[in-house]
């Protein structure tokens, strides 16, 4: 089995058949050649104070020790605070045999940047930090009980479950469980968003404050993950946009969250974004780097153990809020500088005072706008011999947006001439031309989508939006990994954004009374008559082809005619939002479209509405639906994507599924699908009951998916 040294900043990490053999640094006494006791008269007044010198190393490196220990003990006893059931018990023992042998040690003063969960080894000793900061579901909650009632009658007419006229053809291998719901009877059956708001996207003083308190009472729920063990790594996930600072979509969302997940199983996270606006809680780190004549300099947060780096220029801060803004060419030349001076991120911006440098690390790449990075690693650094061990990975959160152009916008990405085939495709409508997404998935080490529904689309000729064939060809580095949920932000119980203006936080012990709270603040706020008989349905999302907003429209009329509310919020192409304004000025007693990107408005209404709708044409991941679970409120969705994978349909028969799923892109189709959803609403309300606590039961947090990036990350390292 080959032996691979790993060179990290001084210390070297040996493995040898997958185990790490020396992951601390060694502790070595008397190293010099001045053995002690030899010689006499000056010899041995030498030979004392090498004694002295050394009794001094020993005792340093002793304090050193005693911090590590002391740390192991706080980590022990934060699992022992979350262990519950018996084998967890005997494990806590062991655990306990462990810290108590070292009780009468003095407990060092701990900063909260002092050492990993999980002792990384970065540059030469100084491991990055971490809180245990998150939030998982407490089992153990009293559920409502929930009756056994008569299965509904009353639906609507039958129709062929198989049947399968969508834009994207089904799987015949996609996850059985997405699968099972088409054969149930059927009976039952380029523009990105801006940022336009808003006063809550400032973070206030109370909100940081309320945050604070979240953090709290999260952490006394929190059970942590397993920890990486010998596979911790180094990890630098890369992206455009990063929420809470910058977010047009999930992309945010992910590139805020992720990185925490990773992070509590023991990585050394960092997150480089672009600082597009000054942020409060960032400090500058004083680092100035200057690539061509563009000046960037960097500031750094320190939050959820993980280190935030917002890269600095006139570039990003003139773009505000309209992140995405300008030509295409101004686009790329700022994800050029951006990718260039990312990669170098890991030698010169110092975090907890200690740079990762390029062992043991790994680059997340994410989507066209950071498809350069793994390109750059490659050209400048790997093809020269430099940061070979260092990997990249790409992640494909959306494909319809690739980063193209003419041929010529080649000579704006500054690489050797040879590197122009990998940009090169050929288009049968425009002929060949500069793709930057067809780069970054042919280099990077390995390519992961956001759920393996997509994974699988992706590499059919509808789906993978011309890139399917680069796909197909590298397939065997592709995983699907479907999307979590930041359960702390996104969660009922904890929700800042529910703490006013009539609206409560709420459990599942608490649900009953919680939600139609939420519904009565929901429905006063946009000023719909306040009534909790009635239906709400709300929407969420960019306002594009993508997200099936048309269907919607295509089916108002029919749902005017139903006794429901309906609220949609989102931004995006003109004529959309025209058509969300229109909605409303036409039935101002049954819809409300709200024009912009509110945050808080978005978590408000995923709180108040019964059912939310996702009638998305595509959907790499989708993560409404997933928040949607998370707050009792019934999804709705096009059976696509990420889709498929998370929303299981309901089975009265058996009272499992946590909602409606439709088979193509079809305003009829969503009809029919919220036709069956309404009456199970009006109808059954039991049934209702059980599909609102089975999605809040649903583990959803990135604990899970962390485990399944780290495999990947594990993977790209131990490939050459
Ligand atoms: N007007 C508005 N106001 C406030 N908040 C708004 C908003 N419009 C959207 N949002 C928020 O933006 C996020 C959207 O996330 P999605 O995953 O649904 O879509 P998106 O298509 O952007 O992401 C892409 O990347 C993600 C992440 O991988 C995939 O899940 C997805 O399928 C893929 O298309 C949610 O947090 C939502 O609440």
């Amino acid at each position: 089995m080959k032996t691979l040294g790993v060179v990290n900043g001084g210390v070297s990490l040996f493995y040898n058949k997958g185990k790490q053999l020396s992951r601390f640094k060694p502790l070595r006494v008397a190293s010099t050649g001045d053995a002690v006791g030899l010689g006499d008269g000056d010899d041995s007044e030498n030979s004392l104070q090498a004694t002295i010198e050394k009794s001094k190393k020993v005792l340093a490196m002793q304090r050193d020790l005693l911090q590590q220990i002391a740390e192991r003990r706080k980590l022990v006893s934060s699992i022992k605070g979350s262990v519950t059931d018996q084998d967890e018990d005997e494990d806590e023992d062991e655990d306990e045999d462990f810290s108590t042998g070292d009780s009468s040690l003095p407990n060092p003063d701990l900063t909260s940047r002092s050492y990993n969960r999980v002792d990384v080894v970065n540059n030469g000793s100084i491991p990055s930090s971490s809180h245990v900061n998150s939030t998982t579901k407490n089992e153990s909650k009293i559920l409502p009980s929930v009756e056994v009632q008569e299965k509904p009658e009353l639906y609507f007419a039958p129709e062929k479950a198989s049947s399968n006229n969508g834009s994207i053809k089904q799987s015949k291998t996609i996850d059985s469980k997405a699968f099972k719901s088409d054969v149930l009877p059927s009976y039952l059956s380029s523009s990105e968003a801006q940022v336009t708001d808003e006063e809550e996207e400032s973070s206030t003083e109370a909100d940081s404050k309320e945050a604070a308190e979240v953090d709290d009472a999260a952490v006394e729920d929190e059970k942590p993950p397993p920890l990486a063990g010998v596979n911790v790594m180094n990890i630098i996930l890369v992206a455009a946009e990063c929420a809470p600072w910058s977010k047009t979509g999930g992309l945010g969302d992910v590139a805020g969250s992720l990185p925490k997940a990773l992070a509590r199983r023991g990585h050394r996270v960092m997150v480089v974004a672009p600082r597009y606006a000054n942020y409060a809680d960032s400090q500058d780190t004083g680092v100035r780097k200057r690539y061509k004549e563009l000046e960037v300099s960097y500031f750094q947060a320190y939050v959820d153990g993980v280190d935030f780096v917002f890269m600095d220029s006139p570039m990003f801060q003139s773009m505000q809020n309209n992140i995405y803004g300008g030509n295409r060419l101004d686009i790329l030349k700022r994800m050029v500088l951006f990718c260039k001076a990312a990669v170098e991120v890991p030698w010169h911006v110092p975090c907890g005072g200690v740079c990762y440098g390029d062992g043991n690390l790994v680059f997340i790449a994410n989507d066209w706008h950071t498809a350069l990075l793994p390109v750059y690693l490659k050209a400048y650094y790997r093809d020269n011999g430099l940061m070979s061990f260092t990997r990249s990975v790409l992640v494909i959160h959306n494909i319809a947006h690739q980063g193209r152009g003419p041929v010529e916008d080649f000579s704006y990405v500054d690489l050797p001439e040879h590197y122009m085939d990998l940009f090169k495709l050929y288009d049968p409508i425009g002929g060949d031309h500069f793709n930057i997404f067809a780069a970054g998935l042919k280099t990077a080490d390995r390519v992961v989508t956001v759920s393996h529904g997509y994974s699988w689309e992706l590499k059919t000729a509808e789906g993978g939006w011309g890139l399917h064939r680069i796909i197909n060809e590298n397939d065997w580095k592709l995983r699907g990994i479907v999307n979590g949920i930041d359960t702390k932000e996104w969660n009922p119980q904890y929700d800042i954004h529910l703490k006013s203006d009539g609206y409560t936080n709420y459990s599942l012990e608490t649900l009953q009374t919680g939600k139609p709270k939420c519904k009565a603040a929901l429905q006063k706020e946009l000023g719909l008559p306040v009534r909790e008989d009635v239906p709400l349905l709300g929407f969420i999302g960019r306002l594009d082809q993508q997200k099936g907003v048309d269907l919607i429209a295509e089916a108002i009329p029919w749902m005017i005619g139903q006794d429901v509310q309906l609220v949609m919020l989102g931004t995006g192409r003109p004529d959309l939002e025209q058509m969300l304004r229109q909605f409303e000025n036409e039935h101002r007693d049954k819809v409300r479209g709200w024009v912009g990107f509110s945050v808080k408005t978005a978590h408000r209404i995923t709180a108040g509405a019964d059912i939310l709708l996702m009638p998305s044409r595509f959907e790499p991941c989708g993560l409404n639906q997933l928040y949607a679970k998370n707050y009792g409120t019934i999804p709705v969705v096009h059976a696509v994507g990420g889709l498929r994978d998370t929303v299981q349909q309901f089975n009265p028969f058996e009272e499992s599924g946590v909602g409606w799923t439709f088979d193509s892109a079809d305003a009829s189709k969503l009809i029919h699908a919220l036709g069956n959803c309404l009456l199970t609403y009006r109808q059954y309300k039991t049934s209702w009951e059980g599909l609102q606590i089975r999605g809040m039961k649903q583990d959803l947090s990135w604990d899970n998916a962390a485990e399944k990036y780290e495999e990947v990350l594990v993977a790209a390292k131990y490939q050459w």
